[in-house]
C-alpha cells in the first residue's frame, strides 16, 4: 500500500484535513503538516477511529469476544481498535476487554475535536454510565464485557476496577491529546499513549504495563477514567483504556448526571461525580488523585470526589479515601472487654522497673513448691515471667526466669507484689505426689482400727556429748542381748540391731539405731522421718553435762521423745552422778528422787554395769508414756538407716519397718531409689523373708542408693515405685537447684565481683555410706568463714568416686573429698588429666579441718600496716641537689632506707605515700638508722618539711588468718 497524505485520506474520510491531524495526534501519531505522508497501518488505525468505524468495530469484536467471552456486541464495538492490542489477550483477560472496551472511545470522539474534552469530561463526570447514545449501548456493555471479562458477575464491580486503570491510561490519552486544551493533563498520556500508539503490533506489550496495573488499580479509580474516554485514545488500547469502558465514549451528551453517580456508587469504584468537567482534567486527576483512590478502590465508593475527577475535589476526595471507608471501618469502633480489662488493669498496677505485674493486696496467698521458678510464679498470678525477672532484678537479685529460687527470694518479691508467698513443704509436696498414686498414707494410717494394731518394740537411739560413752554403751547393750550367744551374736554393723530384753519375766525386743550422735537423728528428722521413740542421752559421770549433751537434749525434746538418761562412766572415782542429776534439772531432766519423772540410770559401759536397768528403765517409760503399736497386716511403710554400695551386691540399705510387714520380693521405694526387694538379712546376717514393725532389716534389690531418712513404702507395683521415685528425684533436683543458687544480692555481687571479693569452693562429697556423707555434708555447711568466701556442694554421694564426679569437678572447678573410699585406676588417670583435686579421708573431722584450712587459704589476705620507726624533724637542710633534707632524730624504732613514710604535723598527716629515699648519717649513707641517733632524711620530691614534724616509716605485712 502506498503512502498517503494526509489531505488525501481526510478527503477519502470526509473530514477535514485539521481534524484528521488532530486525530493522529489524539492516536499518538504526530504529522507535520496536511501534506505529510502517514504509513498505511497509521492510515489504517485512523480509519478504524473514525465514524466509519462501524466495520472496524465487527473486526474487533472477535477479539473481544475471544477476550471475554463475547458478552455483547457492544462491547466489541467499543474494541474496535482494541483489536490491534487484542492480541495479547491472553496475559489479562480482563484487562484486555477493557482497553478494547475503551478503545470504542475514540470512535466517539471522532469528529469535533474541541467538543470532544468537553464531552469526556461530561462523561467523566458520570462515568461510566452508559450515557452516550450512540455509545451507550456500547458503553454498557464494555463495562460488561469487562467484568464478564473479570468474571466478575456484577457489572459494577468489574467496571469499577479496571476503570480505574483504565482511567489512569485512559487520562494519559487524553492528555496527550494535547490538542484538547481542556485535557491539558498532559503528563501522563504521553507516555502511555504515544508509545502503544506508535507501535500498533506492539502495543499490546506497552500496554500490558497498563493492562497489569489496571486490574490493580481497577479498584479505585473509577472516575479517572471517566476523563479518559476522550483518550479512549485508541492507541493505548491495548493497555489501559479498557477499563474506562462505561465512561467512554462520553458523548457530550451523556452524561446522566446522577445516573453516573449511582452507578459509581454502586460500583464501589464510584468516579462517579468526580469527573466534573474537562475530561481532560478529569484524567489527568485521576491519575494524580487517583492513585490513593484507586488504592480506597471498591470501598470508596459512594464517595465523590473520590473519583479523582476534578482536581481538588479529587486530591480531597482521596485522601478521605485512603483513611476513611477505604480501610474499612473507622479505627473507633468499641473497644472488646479484654483490651478494656488490660487498661485498667494496666492503670492499677503501678509499675516497678518500668513493667506491670498483676499486684496481690497483701494477703493473696501462692503456694509454691520447692525449687519453683519465676515463670512457675508467673504462672500462678498470671503475669509474666519476663517482667518478674524485671522487678525481681530491681529489687537487687538477678535471676532467669527458669531458675529454681529459694523460699527468701519468692517472699522478698512476694512481698513487693502483695502475695504471701507459701512454700510447699517437702512432706507436702511428698504426700501430694504419693496422693497421685492414690497412696494416701495419712489416711490409710486413720483407717486403722485398734483391733489392726499390734505392739511393736521401741526404737532407741543414743545420744550425748564426744567422748562420754555412746559407742561404748551401744556396744554394752548389744552384748546383752539374751539370745546373742545362741546366735553367734552380732556379727556386721547395719546402722540398727534389735536385742531381746527379759523384762518383767517377758522377752522384750529393743531396736536401737546403731548410729551414735545426734547428727543422724537431726538428719532424719531434717527429713521428716521420726524414726526415734526414745532417746538415751548419755552424760559421763566424770565430766558432766557439755555443750553436745544440751544439743542433743534440745533436739530429743523438739522431737517430743522421752529421755532416759544413762550417767556414764560411775566406775571412775571421780564420777559423780548425783552432780549430773543436779545439773539437769535445768534442762527440764528432774530425776525421779528428786521429785521429777526422768529416769536416770548410772551405767558402766566399759564394766558393762547398769545396762540391764538401763534396758528395764527403756522398757519402762516407753510402757508408760508411748503406745507403741503398729498394723503389720499391711504393705510395708519405714524410713531407709543406712545405706552403701556394695560391690558385690549393688545398692544396700538398711531400713527400719514402722508399719506393716515387708516381704522378700515386694516393690519398694526409698526415697529416689526403687527396686524389689531381693533378699533380707537382719543384724546377725541371716536371712529374713518378712520384716515386721520395729525391725531393722538390711534389703537388696535397690536400684540405686538412698539416703538416711528417706522415707520407704512398698508400692502396689514395680512401674508406680519406678514413677515415684523418678517424680521425687525430679522434685528434689528442683529444690537442689534453688539451694545451690548463690545468695549475694546485686549490689554486694557486683561490688564483690569487681573487688574479686566472692571466692567459692566447690566440693564434692563421696563416702561409703550415707549417714558418713550426711555427717560431713552438715559438718562442712557449718564452717563459717565470713562472707567473703562461700562453700557450695555441688554433688554428693555413697560409692567410689566416678568418672562422672571427676567430670563434674572438672566443670565447676571443685574439688572431691572421698570418704572411706577411692576411685578407680582410671578416673585417678582422668583426675589426673583434668587437675581435678581428689582428698581421701577416713576420718571425717580430718575432712573438716582440711577444708577449713583451704577455705582460710582461699581468704584473700588480710595486710596490715607495721610501724617501723619515728623521726623528729629538728632543722631543715636545702640542697639544691637533693631537695629539702629533714635533719632528724629517730625517736622510736628503726629508719630504713627504701621504707615507706609519711610526714605528721601537730598528727595531722600532710604527706603521705612518700619513701625514704635518702639516709645519711653525717655524711655517709647508710641503710639504717637506730632510736636514738640523729640522721639527714630525704623524701625524694616531697619537700614540704619544716622543723617538729614527724616521719613516720612502715611496711606493710600480710596479716596471718586465725
Ligand atoms: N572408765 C570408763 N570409760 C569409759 C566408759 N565408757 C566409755 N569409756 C571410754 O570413753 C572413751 C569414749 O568412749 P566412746 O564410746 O568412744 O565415746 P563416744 O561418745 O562414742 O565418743 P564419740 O564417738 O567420739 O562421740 C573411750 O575411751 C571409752 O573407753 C565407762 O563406762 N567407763
Amino acid at each position: 500500500m502506498a503512502k498517503v497524505r494526509v489531505y488525501e485520506l481526510a478527503k477519502e474520510l470526509g473530514k477535514s484535513s485539521k481534524e484528521v491531524m488532530a486525530k493522529l495526534t489524539e492516536l499518538g501519531e504526530f504529522v507535520r503538516s496536511a501534506s505529510s505522508t502517514i504509513e498505511p497501518p497509521v492510515v489504517r488505525k485512523l480509519k478504524d477511529a473514525f465514524p466509519s468505524e462501524a466495520p472496524a468495530q465487527a473486526a474487533a469484536t472477535p477479539v473481544v469476544q475471544a477476550a471475554s467471552e463475547a458478552k455483547s456486541p457492544e462491547r466489541a464495538a467499543a474494541a474496535p481498535q482494541a483489536a490491534p492490542a487484542a492480541p495479547q489477550p491472553a496475559t489479562n483477560a480482563a484487562a484486555t476487554p477493557a482497553q478494547k472496551a475503551a478503545t470504542p472511545a475514540p470512535g466517539v470522539k471522532p469528529g469535533p475535536v474541541k467538543p470532544a474534552p468537553k464531552a469526556p469530561a461530561n462523561k467523566a463526570a458520570d462515568a461510566k454510565a452508559p450515557t452516550g447514545k450512540e455509545t451507550q449501548p456500547k458503553a454498557p456493555a464494555a463495562a460488561k464485557g469487562q467484568e464478564s471479562a473479570t468474571g466478575t458477575p456484577a457489572p459494577r464491580p468489574a467496571a469499577t476496577p479496571k476503570p480505574r486503570n483504565a482511567s489512569g491510561q485512559g487520562n494519559r490519552p487524553a492528555p496527550r491529546a494535547g490538542n484538547n486544551p481542556y485535557a491539558s493533563s498532559q503528563g501522563m498520556p504521553r507516555a502511555a499513549g504515544p508509545r502503544a500508539g506508535n507501535n500498533p503490533y506492539a502495543s499490546s506489550q506497552g500496554m500490558p504495563r497498563p493492562a497489569g496495573s489496571s486490574e490493580r488499580s481497577a479498584g479505585g479509580t473509577g472516575g479517572p477514567r471517566p476523563s479518559a474516554p476522550r483518550p479512549a485514545a485508541s492507541p493505548r488500547p491495548a493497555g489501559g483504556p479498557g477499563p474506562r469502558p462505561g465512561a467512554p465514549r462520553p458523548n457530550p451528551g451523556m452524561m446522566p448526571g446522577k445516573t453516573s453517580l449511582r452507578p459509581g456508587e454502586k460500583q464501589g469504584g464510584g468516579n462517579a461525580p468526580a469527573g466534573g468537567r474537562g475530561g481532560g482534567r478529569g484524567g489527568f486527576n485521576a491519575n494524580r488523585g487517583g492513585a490513593p483512590g484507586a488504592g480506597g478502590g471498591a470501598g470508596f465508593g459512594g464517595r465523590p470526589g473520590g473519583g479523582g475527577g476534578g482536581r481538588g475535589g479529587a486530591g480531597r476526595g482521596t485522601t478521605q479515601g485512603a483513611f476513611g471507608r477505604q480501610g474499612g471501618k473507622p479505627a473507633r469502633g468499641r473497644k472488646s472487654k479484654r483490651a478494656k480489662r488490660q487498661e485498667f488493669e494496666a492503670m492499677q498496677a503501678p509499675s516497678l522497673g518500668g513493667v506491670q505485674v498483676p499486684r496481690g493486696d497483701g494477703s493473696t496467698i501462692v503456694r509454691l513448691r520447692r525449687g519453683s521458678s519465676l515463670a512457675d510464679f508467673a504462672d500462678k498470678i498470671d503475669a509474666n515471667p519476663a517482667s518478674l525477672v524485671t522487678v525481681l532484678f530491681h529489687l537487687g537479685e538477678m535471676a532467669t526466669a527458669t531458675q529454681s529460687l529459694d523460699e527468701d527470694t519468692f517472699g522478698t518479691l512476694g512481698a513487693e507484689l502483695g502475695y504471701q508467698i507459701e512454700m510447699v513443704s517437702a512432706e507436702d509436696e511428698d504426700r501430694e505426689l504419693l496422693e497421685a498414686f492414690d497412696i494416701d498414707l495419712e489416711a490409710e494410717e486413720a483407717a486403722e482400727s485398734d483391733e489392726m494394731l499390734e505392739p511393736r518394740p521401741p526404737v532407741v537411739t543414743v545420744m550425748g556429748h564426744v567422748d562420754h560413752g555412746k559407742t561404748r554403751l551401744l556396744d554394752a547393750i548389744r552384748h546383752s542381748d539374751v539370745i546373742a550367744g545362741e546366735a553367734g551374736g552380732i556379727t556386721q554393723h547395719i546402722g540398727a540391731y534389735q536385742i531381746r530384753h527379759e523384762y518383767e519375766g517377758e522377752t522384750r525386743p529393743i531396736t536401737f539405731i546403731d548410729t551414735p550422735g545426734h547428727e543422724a537423728f537431726t538428719a532424719m528428722r531434717a527429713r521428716g522421718a521420726q524414726v526415734t521413740d526414745l532417746a538415751i542421752l548419755v552424760v559421763a559421770a566424770d565430766d558432766g553435762v557439755m555443750p553436745q549433751t544440751i544439743e542433743a537434749l534440745n533436739h530429743a525434746q523438739a522431737a517430743g521423745v522421752p529421755v532416759v538418761v544413762a550417767v556414764n562412766k560411775i566406775d571412775k572415782p571421780e564420777a559423780n552422778p548425783a552432780k549430773i542429776r543436779q545439773q539437769l534439772t535445768e534442762y527440764n531432766l528432774v530425776a525421779e528422787e528428786y521429785g521429777g519423772d526422768t529416769v536416770f540410770v548410772d551405767v558402766s559401759a566399759r564394766q558393762g554395769k547398769g545396762i540391764g536397768e538401763l534396758l528395764d528403765s527403756v522398757l519402762l517409760v516407753a510402757d508408760a508414756e508411748l503406745d507403741l503399736r503398729a498394723n503389720p497386716d499391711k504393705d510395708a511403710r519405714g524410713v531407709a538407716i543406712e545405706a552403701n554400695l556394695d560391690k558385690g551386691r549393688g545398692a544396700v540399705a538398711t531400713v527400719l519397718v514402722q508399719s506393716g510387714t515387708l516381704a522378700v520380693g515386694d516393690s519398694i521405694v526409698a526415697g529416689t531409689s526403687y527396686g524389689r526387694v531381693r533378699a533380707m538379712f537382719d543384724e546377725h546376717g541371716d536371712t529374713l523373708d518378712v520384716a515386721l514393725p520395729s525391725r531393722p532389716v538390711q534389703v537388696l534389690g535397690l536400684t540405686s542408693v538412698p539416703r538416711a531418712g528417706d522415707t520407704f513404702l512398698v508400692a502396689p507395683e514395680d512401674r508406680t515405685a519406678r514413677q515415684i521415685a523418678e517424680k521425687r528425684e525430679a522434685a528434689e533436683r528442683a529444690a537442689t537447684l534453688a539451694k545451690r543458687r548463690k545468695r549475694v544480692s546485686l549490689e554486694d555481687f557486683t561490688q564483690a565481683l569487681e573487688q574479686g571479693k566472692v571466692e567459692t569452693l566447690n566440693l564434692v562429697l563421696k563416702g561409703d555410706v550415707s549417714g558418713a556423707v550426711e555427717a560431713l555434708e552438715d559438718a562442712l555447711v557449718k564452717i563459717d568463714v565470713g562472707d567473703e568466701v562461700q562453700l557450695r556442694i555441688i554433688h554428693r554421694g555413697v560409692g567410689a568416686i566416678t568418672q562422672n564426679d571427676v567430670n563434674l569437678a572438672t566443670v565447676d572447678n571443685a574439688i572431691i573429698i572421698g570418704f572411706n573410699v577411692k576411685p578407680a585406676e582410671r578416673v585417678t588417670e582422668l583426675a589426673d588429666r583434668e587437675g581435678v583435686d581428689i582428698r581421701f579421708y577416713s576420718v571425717i573431722y580430718q575432712a573438716i579441718d582440711d577444708v577449713e584450712a583451704a577455705l582460710k587459704g582461699m581468704l584473700k589476705p588480710e595486710y596490715e600496716e607495721v610501724q617501723l620507726g619515728t623521726a623528729e624533724i629538728r632543722q631543715v637542710f636545702r640542697s639544691s641537689k637533693f631537695g629539702n633534707i629533714a635533719g632528724s632524730i629517730i625517736r622510736s624504732g628503726t629508719i630504713k632506707r627504701g621504707s615507706k613514710a609519711r610526714v605528721l604535723r601537730n598528727g595531722v598527716v600532710i604527706g603521705d605515700n612518700l619513701s625514704v629515699e635518702s639516709l645519711r648519717r653525717e655524711k655517709d649513707d647508710v641503710t639504717e638508722v637506730r632510736e636514738g641517733f640523729e640522721c639527714g632524711i630525704g623524701l625524694g620530691s616531697f619537700n614540704d618539711v619544716t622543723e617538729g614534724d614527724v616521719i613516720e616509716t612502715f611496711e606493710v605485712r600480710e596479716k596471718p588468718r586465725d
